[in-house]
Order: structure tokens, then C-alpha cells, then sequence
């Protein structure tokens, strides 16, 4: 037995209206991300003034060794690829460290 034009259109119904409610929550998530990631540039601005102001180091590999360790664990145990993890952190950390550098030749440093 053939589906019927109707069942088709009836099964494409049922799945937009899936898909608006999946997109529904990836647009919280989304939001929730950008949050995030503001709080946590908010914190490693604070943490660049206070490198610049001290003569300390923009990078910190040592503890960003440490970073990556964690959250390969931590996306591991959460079913999330680990070296995409990797890549994200390191994304971010480089664009810290930017961000380190800009401060460090503001102050003079
Ligand atoms: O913890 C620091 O020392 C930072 O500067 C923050 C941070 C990070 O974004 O997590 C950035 C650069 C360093 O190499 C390590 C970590």
C-alpha cells in the first residue's frame, strides 16, 4: 500500500513542528552560550589587567595543559567529542591571550 499525498504532508506537518521546537532550544542554548562566554571574557579581562599590572606572562601553558585535561574529561563523561572540546578551549584561550597582549601594550608593559 502507497502513502497517500496526505500522509505525506500530515508527516511533514508533524515534522516542522519538531523542528521549530528543536530550534526553539537551540536558540536558548545559543543565548545561554553568548552569556557565558561574555561572563567569562569579563573575568579574563579583569585577569589581563591584573598580568599587565604585575609584569606577568600573557599564556600560561602550564595551566592550560591543565584546562585541556579537564575538559576533555568533563566532555568525555558528557558525550561530547573531546577534541572538539579541545579546539573550543583553545579557540577561546588564543583570543584571551590577545586580548592580553592589547592590555599589556596599553599599560606599556
Ligand atoms: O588563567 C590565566 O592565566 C589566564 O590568563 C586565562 C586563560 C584562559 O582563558 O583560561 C588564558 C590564557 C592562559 O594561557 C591560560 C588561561
Amino acid at each position: 500500500m502507497s502513502v497517500s499525498e496526505a500522509e505525506i504532508q500530515l508527516g511533514q506537518s508533524r515534522a516542522l513542528e519538531e523542528l521549530k521546537a528543536l530550534r526553539s532550544s537551540i536558540d536558548n542554548i545559543d543565548a545561554a552560550l553568548v552569556h557565558m562566554l561574555a561572563e567569562r571574557f569579563k573575568c579574563t579581562q579583569k585577569v589581563g589587567v591584573l598580568k599587565a599590572t604585575n609584569d606577568l606572562p600573557a599564556a600560561d601553558p602550564a595551566r592550560e595543559k591543565i584546562q585541556i585535561e579537564r575538559l576533555r574529561q568533563l566532555a568525555s563523561d558528557a558525550q561530547l567529542d573531546p577534541d572538539f572540546a579541545e579546539k573550543f578551549l583553545n579557540f577561546i584561550v588564543r583570543e584571551v591571550i590577545r586580548h592580553h597582549e592589547a592590555i599589556a601594550a596599553e599599560t606599556g608593559n
